[in-house]
């Protein structure tokens, strides 16, 4: 790795969004990268910081900017953030809490999805809350009606303003019934962060049941939170009057794992992924087999490698335990070089095929059918959402000139471009340091030859 002009951190992550990146590919990724805390995890028990009466720990916490910004929201509400006693470790003192100004909290607008779930501590904590425009990827619409809905149904009132919403809770919040209509990430945390200390007791029905959710659970307990599940997604949350701080260790980041697992096999090298664990990937590793992948599971994390020539297969994303929406992006790459025809199912958003343009124009074979292929029910009904990618191989790729749309776009952007002959320019790669720590780093151990170019 080379950086061109110092615009890259020193540490490897991702700088500016507008950061380029010049990849000489054809050769195959091979040596360890080491997982940290999930992303999806990580920012939201950084979230639940601020319901505790003490300081929290939080281990394992990755170097990527979505922690950045949740952190930087935090501080602006008065919660201290000071390192923990070991590398990634953060602890988190809520003991000064307060509202914070209007202007401090628009800066955050658009960086992140994690602000919604700032409502039910804030409330509990301040009586009301603030919460920015919403970012994340765009790959769809990302309503939040689901959360708006819940929080109004524990009993706080939500005003619209043109940049974000208000909420208060005049009368308190109380424990509410709650059915969701699809099994929403974001919206089953936001009842958890909420019931927890609303009174009375909460029933989720319904509820997404994610190993980050399962997670926050943990974290949730050791503040000491009374919260049990019941078979068909089910929660039960009996509010507490009182939580403290938690000391914990953040799940492994299975959407990096699938994604360098991704990485070994449409490179055809060899990749040992630490700290990455079976059970909570059980689905994925099935698809890996499906494909003609081969994986060894180790105690300290998983090898990734082909097994011989790569294979068809149909997936369909889904909610857990299904294929995870974040991991078909990284796993098309790997599909241009199987031979046959496979075909993946976008279920979960709308618009999640948009990165496949650029892998066309390296030269893969992949037909996007926006409105889906199946006909008839599905496994779970959704509101025509669903999309199709047809990928056929196995198609050699060469060297473009491309621009990252999202975060796990980029990645697979990346991966194409290693896995393309001859050079490719990637822009825009700053996006990927969403969710990825210290990309260049891990890039460059895996043997990547690549400039960063600003
Ligand atoms: C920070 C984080 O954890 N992000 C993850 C989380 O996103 P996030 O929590 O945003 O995803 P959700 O599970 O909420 O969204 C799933 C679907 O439900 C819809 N929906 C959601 C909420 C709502 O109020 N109304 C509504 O219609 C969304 O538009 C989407 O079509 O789960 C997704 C699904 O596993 C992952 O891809 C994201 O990586
Ligand atoms: C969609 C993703 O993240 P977010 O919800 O933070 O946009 C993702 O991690 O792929």
């Amino acid at each position: 790795m080379t950086l061109l002009n110092g615009l890259a951190s020193t540490d490897g992550r991702t700088g500016g969004s507008g950061e380029a990146l010049a990849i000489r590919g054809g050769q195959p990724l091979s040596g360890r990268v080491d997982v940290k805390g999930a992303k999806n995890l990580v920012t939201k028990a950084m979230v639940a910081a601020i319901l505790g009466e003490t300081p929290s720990t939080l281990r394992d916490v990755p170097d990527i900017s979505d922690v950045s910004v949740v952190r930087s929201l935090l501080e602006v509400h008065g919660v201290r953030v000071t390192p923990g006693d070991e590398d990634g470790s953060f602890v988190f003192d809520p003991a000064d809490v307060a509202s914070a100004h209007m202007e401090e909290i628009d800066a955050h607008a658009g960086a992140s999805r994690i602000p919604i779930l700032f409502c039910g501590p804030l409330l509990h904590q301040l009586g009301q809350a603030f919460i920015p425009d919403l970012g994340g990827c765009r790959i769809g619409d990302r309503p939040i009606d689901f959360h708006l809905d819940a929080l109004r149904k524990f009993g706080a009132v939500v005003e619209k303003l043109p940049s974000g919403i208000r909420l208060s809770a005049p009368n308190g919040l109380r424990g509410a019934n709650i059915h969701l209509p699809y099994p929403s990430v974001g919206a089953t945390e936001q009842v958890l962060l909420t019931a927890v200390r609303s009174s009375g007791i909460t029933e989720l029905r319904n509820a997404a049941i994610e190993p980050e959710i399962m997670d926050l659970i943990a974290v949730l307990q050791k503040m000491g939170a009374i919260i049990s599940y019941e078979p068909n997604r089910v929660i039960l949350i009996e509010g507490v009057d009182r939580l403290s701080g938690y000391d914990h260790r953040a799940i492994f980041d299975r959407n990096e794992a699938a994604s360098w697992a991704s990485a070994a096999l449409a490179t055809d090298g060899e990749i040992f992924v630490a700290g990455a664990r079976q059970q909570e990937m059980l689905t994925f590793l099935n698809v890996v087999r499906k494909v003609g992948g081969d994986f060894n599971i180790r105690e300290d994390g998983i090898l990734f490698r082909r097994a011989g020539d790569l294979r068809a297969v149909t997936v369909e994303t889904d909610v857990h335990p299904g294929f995870m929406t974040d991991w078909q992006q990284p796993l098309i790459v790997a599909l241009t070089q199987a031979t046959g025809t496979s075909i993946v199912h976008e279920t979960v958003y709308e618009n999640r095929f948009g990165f496949t343009q650029a892998l066309v124009k390296m030269g893969a074979e992949i037909a996007v059918h926006p409105h889906g292929l199946q006909q008839g029910p599905r496994r779970v009904p959704r509101r025509n959402l669903e999309q199709a990618a047809v990928i056929t191989g196995p198609t050699p790729l060469t060297g473009a000139d491309i621009t990252v749309p999202d975060l796990r776009g980029g990645y697979s952007h990346v991966i194409a471009a290693l896995t393309a002959t001859g050079e490719s320019t990637v822009h825009n790669v700053g996006i990927i340091s969403r969710g990825y720590e210290k990309l260049y780093d891990k890039l460059a151990a895996l043997g990547a030859d690549f400039d960063v170019l600003g």
